[in-house]
């Protein structure tokens, strides 16, 4: 089933206006910062929020139509379009098989064979045996893999995902991103995944979008965006610092605080702008007293703002400069670093990656100011 909307929603002073195309069988990753209006777009296809002006359809069918000659909304129950959240949200007086049946039902439109189904789903997300078992005798992980089994069982036309490993500690996450993966291919469900976690992305999206205060930002594949991001939330996402620069020389890039970057990648020539993009993790931290050399590129001192925990060690925020480094926490044990420690900081020219930026009226930083 192919998904294709285009749609305004007016929320108070907020304004989603975007249009999407998600192929049959295909898992589309939604990204953004906070409030960039996901959620609002997941409720506008859910038909959980009203559309202000524009259409969603599945297939050929209509599920909402608002011009201005025509308003037409199915509504939720009726559009086969399933979501599941944060939250398992099951039937607390329910054993699972009934939970799951129920979903299996929703589907069919009968009752016949319901359990039994509903049995097969359960083996299926790895719960066979626990089918009398009611919400509150599941763990967290087990109840989301139930919520995933009357998801899947109603066989929607559409699946809209909203974080759905976000309230799992890390191993249960795992292994429920790893059923989805199999159960969304094995059952082609076509699927609008919301996510903040770069592993979602990498393991299930096809595609990837993003939105930035409403509007779409950024499309492609998951290592188009987060390889070669186009804004800061794409990049933050992929551990990457971005830069906005102009070229100054052949693999050379001023950045606006007056760095010299040296990179190679797809070289923009000499004036343009362009995108200097490096991973967080492979900025080092020199020794004090290993002062850079203005004229040397990759090499710059800074200010330690604040100490946060990284994955694998500490990310050092600097203080009116926009690159973040992510270092081993015994790099910053050796070298007593706290707030307001001078560093000298450099990154390896095969980390940087250079590319051409077109148009973009924002930078980098934009979206973090968006998102406050
Ligand atoms: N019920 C509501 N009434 C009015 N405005 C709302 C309502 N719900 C959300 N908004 C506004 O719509 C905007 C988009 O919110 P939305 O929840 O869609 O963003 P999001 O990208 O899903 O954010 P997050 O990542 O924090 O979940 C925000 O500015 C929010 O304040």
């Amino acid at each position: 089933m192919t998904l294709s909307a285009e749609v305004v929603v007016r929320r108070g002073d907020f304004v989603l206006d975007a249009g999407l195309v998600v192929g049959a069988g295909e898992v589309l990753a939604l990204l953004g910062p906070n409030g960039s209006g996901k959620s609002t777009f997941l409720g506008a296809l859910a038909g959980l929020v009203p559309v202000t002006a524009g259409s969603v359809s599945v297939n050929e069918r209509a599920l909402t139509r608002m011009s201005a000659g025509e308003r037409m909304s199915v509504p939720p129950h009726a559009r086969r379009v399933g979501l599941l959240g944060q939250e398992p949200l099951l039937f607390p007086h329910l054993s699972a098989m009934h939970n799951v049946a129920f979903g299996v039902r929703a589907g069919h439109g009968r009752r016949v064979a319901a359990d039994r189904l509903a049995e097969q789903w359960l083996a299926d997300v790895g719960l066979a045996g626990f089918e009398e078992r009611r919400p509150a005798e599941l763990s967290g992980g087990q109840q989301q893999r139930v919520a995933i089994a009357r998801a899947l069982a109603a066989e929607p036309d559409l699946l809209l995902l909203d974080e759905p490993m976000a309230s799992l500690d890390v191993e249960a996450a795992s292994s429920i991103r790893t059923l989805l993966r199999e159960r969304l291919s094995s059952t082609r469900t076509t699927t609008v995944l919301v996510t903040h976690d770069v592993v979602d992305v990498v393991v299930l999206a096809d595609r990837v979008v993003t939105l930035e205060r409403g509007r779409i930002a950024d499309s492609g594949s998951a290592s188009d965006v987060l390889g070669r991001p186009v804004n800061g939330f794409a990049a933050s996402l992929a551990g990457l610092n971005l830069l906005a620069g102009r070229v100054t020389g052949r693999g050379l890039v001023a950045v606006a605080n007056g760095h010299i970057f040296a990179g190679s990648g797809d070289l923009p020539p000499v004036g343009s702008e362009a995108w200097v993009a490096f991973p967080r993790s492979a900025v080092t931290v020199r020794e004090p007293g290993a002062e850079p050399n203005p004229a040397v590129e990759n090499s710059w001192v800074g200010t330690v703002a604040a100490l946060e925990p990284a994955a694998g060690g500490i990310r050092i925020v600097l203080a009116g400069d926009e690159v973040i480094a992510e270092v081993p926490s015994s790099q910053v044990l050796a070298r007593r670093l706290g707030s307001g420690s001078a560093v000298s900081l450099h990154v390896e020219p095969e980390f940087v990656t250079v590319y051409p930026r077109h148009g973009q009226a924002q930078d980098a930083t934009d979206w973090k100011r968006a998102s406050d």
